[in-house]
């Protein structure tokens, strides 16, 4: 028998531990049963955890997905589908066609999952894990009595050699209703009719809502509404579901908020005379206007309902994406409503002018539908989902591990994961865009063919799947990566958005992504062709080819076969070694001299060592196959030696360096007659290369060269719009 150790935290899971256990096959039926364990040992241990979770002394949360398995498919109402008990189940393996009803018998504990003690109809007991739910401590899913139905549920081992019914799949667990007749008939209770008003209901809804009882509020205010004679009472009943239709947005249920809203306009218009007979009256007419992505409102919906109505109509349109046709930002007011507790920036999408399709041999991926010029707005899209945490919140502070692919994802991922999954869940009219993305094959291989009209299942393990290959990290606004102290590294968030999922990744590519908020804003970093597919770095790629590709078939699966990877992929592995070696020797002089300051002869002596470095670059062969491409092994030499030159005021070197960065990440200048030309761009534009523009405007100016100075500073101005997404900050930047 196990015993509880009040000062451990057994109920927040060792991932590691938990890795080592599954390794090990499970025997099918243990003996003795795992249901023949003690009521009070597993209330006492239960009872601990509690204790200690109340005292605040506990972990970081971890969120914990283990193998992969999909959810059950089977309907707990259907004939075929049959009951069983705590004494039958198997470890690891389910039984097909079968489901439990559980009871529980205590308050759960509420952390990293939803944690409790339940009894089957035998009166056996157990311990019952619900993960990736909607749980909150102060609105427990699962309170003291709750009758659970779970779908073909198996015994799953613990750490400490116990077992627990685990549910990871959100609809293998259904609540029943107390009366509902799958409830075993000594457990039913015919539901209290309390005998409350409208007004009642109305008020305990509020005072649900301050106290952040989301489910309970909605709950009031459906029973007030059902209270209500709508046609006599009509102000009442438009003003509860105004109500739910708020509550019902900030639990991300838009489908929900959808119906509300549509009820609330459609009850408004029949009680105004002036709009008894409009389509207003309509709700399918509100629900297609709220759902149509158009900004047009034929009907003149918005204008002729009251207030409240009108800005919820528009938090939801928002919410659901309004698509326009033109590129036509107010950037600077956008701007200007973010920070780090306002993420969610009313704006429309710009997509019209880009379209995913089939490439040739990358998938699909996001093509051009006309040309653009460097700097152009691409395509800008509000994000279908992004955390809005407060990054200092330590409170917040989760992993999320998931052990069929041994990946660890800090707060970032973590957070964003829970929050895809209550959205899709909650939504079932907006998933087929989310699991329409790539899931590396997850689905295809663990999944079924989902049938025209049949629900789509959310399985967790194919969200997170589809979250890892497809979702971006984010500063509040990419505007901060350009103004903060180099080296200060911000905490970023994670976010998902649709249509931008569909670019794929080259080391070269033709766009950056930037950020303002939850909006992403993608640019031209040179021009582009109508029909030329857009690309991105997914990361900076890495020096040496063998690390870059181990970085991306890490994380996303693919090998880059872009024109960089294959010149780097065609030098010796003996030469790229003395390049990583030359490379690593100088930097380490780069560091030691940080910390004593830079001299003439310091910067001197690093010169040298890059000079030595460039010639792993320039044998004939190599000086053609790198002609106009970035070399990745001198970036970092270049760049200390610019900011040093400029540090000592040596403005001729400045120059010279600034240059030289600019040609080794591919973008070729050349200088005559007073005339500044990039004369090749099949590098790369970032932050670094807008700096290098800085400098040359400024050390032109310096010698008098004013024109050419114009000319790289109006450079750094398009290159500052494109890495990060607006004007905004680009004078302050250029002065500084
Ligand atoms: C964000 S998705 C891009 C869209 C994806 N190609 C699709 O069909 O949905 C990321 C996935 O695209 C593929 N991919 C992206 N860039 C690639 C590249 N340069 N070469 C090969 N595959 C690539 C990889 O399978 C990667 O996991």
């Amino acid at each position: 028998m196990r015993s509880a150790k009040p000062t451990r935290h057994s109920y927040e899971e060792s991932p590691e531990r938990l890795k080592e256990l599954f390794k090990t096959p499970a025997e099918t039926k243990p003996t003795p049963s795992p249901a023949k364990i003690s009521r009070d040992q597993l209330l006492k241990e239960h009872q601990v955890q509690l204790k200690l979770l109340s005292e605040g002394n506990v972990p970081v949360r971890t969120f914990v997905l283990p193998l992969p398995y999909p959810p059950s498919r089977i309907s707990l109402r259907n004939v075929s589908s049959s009951r069983i008990k705590l004494e039958d189940l198997n470890v690891e393996r389910r039984i097909p066609n079968t489901y439990i009803i559980l009871r529980t018998i205590t308050i759960p504990y509420v952390y990293s999952a939803s944690i409790t003690v339940a009894e089957d109809e035998d009166g056996n007991v157990c311990r019952v894990t619900l993960c990736n739910l909607e749980d909150s401590v102060v609105e427990p899913l699962i309170p003291e009595g709750t009758v659970l139905a779970i779908k073909e549920p198996f015994w799953t081992r613990l750490v400490d050699g116990g077992y627990h019914v685990r549910v990871d799949q959100p609809s293998d667990v259904e609540e029943l209703k107390p009366h509902d007749e799958l409830v075993p008939k000594e457990w039913r209770k015919e539901e209290i009719d309390v005998q409350k008003d409208a007004t009642q209901w109305k008020k305990e809804g509020d005072m649900m809502f301050l106290k952040k009882r989301f489910r309970n509020a909605l709950e009031c205010y459906d029973r007030g509404l059902k209270e209500l004679d709508h046609s006599t009472h009509a102000t009442a009943a438009i003003d509860l579901y105004r109500k739910k239709c708020g509550v019902n947005i900030v639990l991300l249920r838009l489908d929900d908020a959808v119906q509300d809203l549509a009820l609330a306009i459609s009850t408004h218009a029949a009680s105004t005379p002036s709009l008894a007979d409009s389509p207003l009256t309509n709700p399918p007419v509100i629900n297609e206007w709220l759902r149509n992505h158009s900004m047009e409102d034929p009907h003149q919906i918005a204008t002729q309902i009251p207030n409240p109505l009108k800005v919820l109509a528009a938090r939801i349109k928002f919410d659901l994406g309004i698509f326009q046709s033109e590129p036509v930002y107010d950037l600077p007011l956008i701007s200007s409503y973010v920070g780090p507790l306002t993420l969610h920036v009313d704006a429309a999408n710009y997509i019209c002018d880009t379209e995913a399709r089939s490439t040739e041999s990358h998938g699909r991926g996001l093509f051009a539908k006309r040309s653009f010029k460097a700097g152009d707005l691409v395509c800008a899209e509000k994000a279908f989902t992004m955390p809005g945490y407060f990054i200092q919140d330590r409170n917040s502070d989760c992993f999320l591990y998931s052990l069929g692919d041994e990946t660890a994802s800090p707060r970032p991922g973590a957070l964003l994961f829970k929050e895809l999954v209550q959205k899709l869940r909650s939504n079932p009219t907006l998933r087929k865009e989310y699991f329409d993305l790539d899931d590396g094959g997850y689905w295809k291989k663990n999944g079924w063919e989902v049938e025209e009209g049949e629900e789509i299942p959310i399985d967790v393990f194919r969200v997170e799947k589809i979250r890892q290959l497809n979702c971006f990290s984010v500063p509040t606004r990419s505007l901060d990566l350009l103004t903060q102290p180099p080296n200060s590294n911000p905490e970023l968030r994670a976010g998902f958005w649709l249509h931008a999922s569909y670019l794929n990744h080259s080391c070269l590519p033709n766009t950056v992504r930037t950020f303002i908020g939850d909006v992403h804003f993608l640019r031209a970093t040179r021009d582009i062709d109508a029909g030329e597919e857009l690309t991105q770095q997914y990361i900076s790629p890495e020096i040496d080819i063998e690390d870059r590709q181990r970085a991306f078939e890490g994380t996303w699966g693919f090998r880059c076969d872009c024109k960089l990877c294959e010149v780097d992929g065609s030098i010796s592995a003996e030469k790229r070694r003395q390049r990583l070696e030359r490379f690593a020797e100088l930097k380490a002089v780069v560091m030691k001299l940080g910390e004593r300051g830079t001299t003439i002869t310091s910067i001197k002596k690093i010169a040298r060592g890059l000079r030595e470095l460039e010639t792993l670059y320039s044998a004939p062969q190599e000086e053609n196959l790198y002609a106009n491409l970035p070399r990745l092994g001198l970036v970092h030499p270049t760049l200390f030696l610019t900011e040093a030159w400029r540090g000592v005021g040596n403005t001729g070197k400045m120059i010279e360096y600034a240059r030289r960065l600019l040609r080794n990440f591919g973008i070729l200048t050349s200088v005559a007659e007073k005339k500044f030309e990039v004369t090749s761009n099949s590098g790369f534009v970032n932050v670094e290369g807008v700096r290098a523009l800085k400098y040359l405007g400024e050390g032109y100016r310096a010698m008098g060269e004013l024109e050419m100075s114009e000319q790289c500073t109006n450079m750094a101005k398009v290159w500052f719009r494109i890495v990060t997404g607006s004007d905004v900050g680009a004078d302050e930047f250029l002065r500084s």
